[in-house]
């Protein structure tokens, strides 16, 4: 499936005074696209966010949305991008029902839909309930709840799962997951690499406000140089026969993983001919590095 570009951002740049916060970032956002930005503090995520949801004006750059050039409309921005920063504040005494329709008023859209967003945060069942007696993860899903709001179409997350505990982080990403399979771009900024490793497809890394890496989360780890695939069936006597059938690849057993050199992407081969002979195949990807040390390497000391 094609999925449509929603932000296309080319030599985006924030400076104050004679410091450079974002430097010449260009990256494309699409529908359906869970990228995790990563970078130390200080690196410029949030000045890119603020930027990309109209926030602040950039130094200079240009932002598309939808194939429209927001400079003379950053309003545009404004009504189809939401920003969940990482401190937001509601008001404690009201409850979750009317600081949703506070939000709806402020975003001119229609209170009629503040039912079904609080039960698509799973908080139906506080929707009459102080948010001052909210946990920090309750408080998170009202803070998706406000940022569906005006049906974006794509969201930014400063660091949503920070101070939640183990549980209600779990939570947290299926949630994120849950939104993001309804077709809404979404970009979180995380320091919490084992996460954004299981929820992000795309990883994106930023450095001194330049962006160092963007690509896939199988494309940055695939070790370099790397022509070795990893496949794991659930009929590894078989797959030994397919395999062998195979010209141009050698391979290795190891237990029910096979280690496969070749010199081109063989996986659509590979499937297709375990397909035909009925081999459920269970695992068939790029041998990969972690992505803690993929983020090391880009965070050496020069
Ligand atoms: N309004 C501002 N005026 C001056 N400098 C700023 C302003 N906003 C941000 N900066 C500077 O720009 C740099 C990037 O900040 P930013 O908040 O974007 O980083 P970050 O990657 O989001 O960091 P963190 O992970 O700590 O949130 C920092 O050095 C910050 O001090």
């Amino acid at each position: 499936m094609k999925m449509e570009k929603v932000l296309e951002i080319q030599d985006l740049t924030k400076r104050y005074d004679n410091f450079t916060a974002v430097d010449n970032v260009s990256l494309d956002i699409n529908e359906g696209d869970l990228i995790g930005l990563l970078g130390h503090n200080g690196a410029g995520k949030t000045t890119l966010f603020v930027m990309l949801t109209g926030l602040t004006i950039p130094t200079s750059g240009s932002i598309k949305l939808l194939g429209e050039d927001i400079e003379k409309n950053i309003m545009m921005l404004k009504e189809n991008i939401s920003f969940l920063p990482d401190n937001t504040l509601y008001y404690e005494n009201l409850t979750a029902k009317e600081n949703l329709e506070y939000f709806c008023d402020l975003a001119d859209a229609d209170r009629s839909k503040v039912p079904e967003l609080l039960e698509l945060v799973g908080m139906s069942k506080w929707a009459d309930k102080k948010v001052g007696e909210f946990s920090k993860g309750m408080v998170q899903r009202i803070g998706f709840a406000q940022a569906l709001v005006k049906d974006p179409k794509v969201i930014f997350l400063d660091e949503p799962t920070a101070g939640l505990d183990p549980e209600a982080r779990v939570e947290m990403n299926q949630l994120l997951k849950k939104l993001n399979e309804r077709g809404i771009a979404i970009v979180i900024s995380s320091h919490v690499l084992s996460e954004i490793k299981d929820i992000c497809s795309k990883i994106a890394i930023m450095k001194q406000g330049k962006l160092v890496a963007f690509d896939t989360l199988e494309n940055l780890c695939r070790k370099e140089n790397s022509n070795v695939f990893l496949l794991e069936t659930k009929d590894p006597e078989t797959t030994v026969e397919v395999l062998s059938s195979v010209d141009s690849i050698k391979f290795v057993r190891e237990g029910n993983i096979f280690r496969i050199t070749s010199e081109e992407d063989v996986r659509e081969r590979i499937s297709s001919e375990l397909n035909r002979m009925g081999v459920i195949i269970l695992n068939l990807r790029y041998e990969t590095e972690d992505l803690f040390d993929i983020f090391k390497k880009y965070y050496k000391v020069d």
